[in-house]
């Protein structure tokens, strides 16, 4: 039997990804309107300003029972007013199903909360590892001045609902004030 080639390839230093069935999502400022608190600020940004990209490997159908899916989300450093750049967050469609995050560079914070609006957070760090339970909404903050690169994986049928985090956002928001990194 010939032991192939791999037709993928995930840099261990900052997650890209290259080969097969990769696609890359690029979301802007404009992306995310409503999402971030100072409505002036945001309003005075450039709103082709690139906030973060997602690069996905898909080897089977979105939907898939059973299958998975990876994923890098590669943050920009940034702040709308005192609120660090960040990812829009989302339940999954299947609301229970689960996630795992993991940290590759730069530093950061995944932001959790629960059906009842309850919020939590962890910092992501090189070597952070996250598991994401069902049921529990995620946004990933750069909070650094650098590159968050955060790579995931999660099940192919889990989709994606932007919706009640669009209408009420996470309940908590990152922040710098004199120096320090809040949530508030
Ligand atoms: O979809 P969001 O909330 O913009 O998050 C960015 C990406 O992070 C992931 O949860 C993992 O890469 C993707 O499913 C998602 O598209
Ligand atoms: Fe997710």
């Amino acid at each position: 039997m010939e032991i192939k080639d791999p037709r993928n390839h995930f840099s261990k230093e900052n997650g890209a990804l290259s080969g097969e069935k990769t696609s890359k999502t690029i979301r802007k400022l404009k992306d995310m309107k409503g999402f971030y608190e100072d409505e002036e600020a945001f309003n005075k940004m450039d709103p082709e300003t690139v906030l973060y990209e997602v690069e996905m490997h898909a080897p089977v159908k979105a939907g898939t029972e059973g299958g998975l899916f990876f994923g890098t989300s590669f943050l920009n450093p940034g702040k709308v007013g005192e609120e660090f750049f960040m990812t829009k967050g989302h339940f999954h469609e299947i609301i229970n199903r689960a996630e795992y995050y993991w940290g590759l560079e730069g530093e950061g914070v995944l932001v959790f909360m629960d059906e009842d609006g309850n919020a939590s957070a962890e910092k992501v760090c090189p070597g952070s590892l996250h598991f994401v339970p069902g049921k529990i909404a995620h946004r990933l903050v750069n909070t650094g001045d650098t590159k968050l690169a955060v790579g995931a994986c999660w099940p192919a049928d889990a989709g994606h609902q932007y919706g009640p985090i669009a209408e009420s956002g996470f309940g908590v928001r990152i922040k710098e004030k004199n120096g320090t990194i809040i949530a508030e």
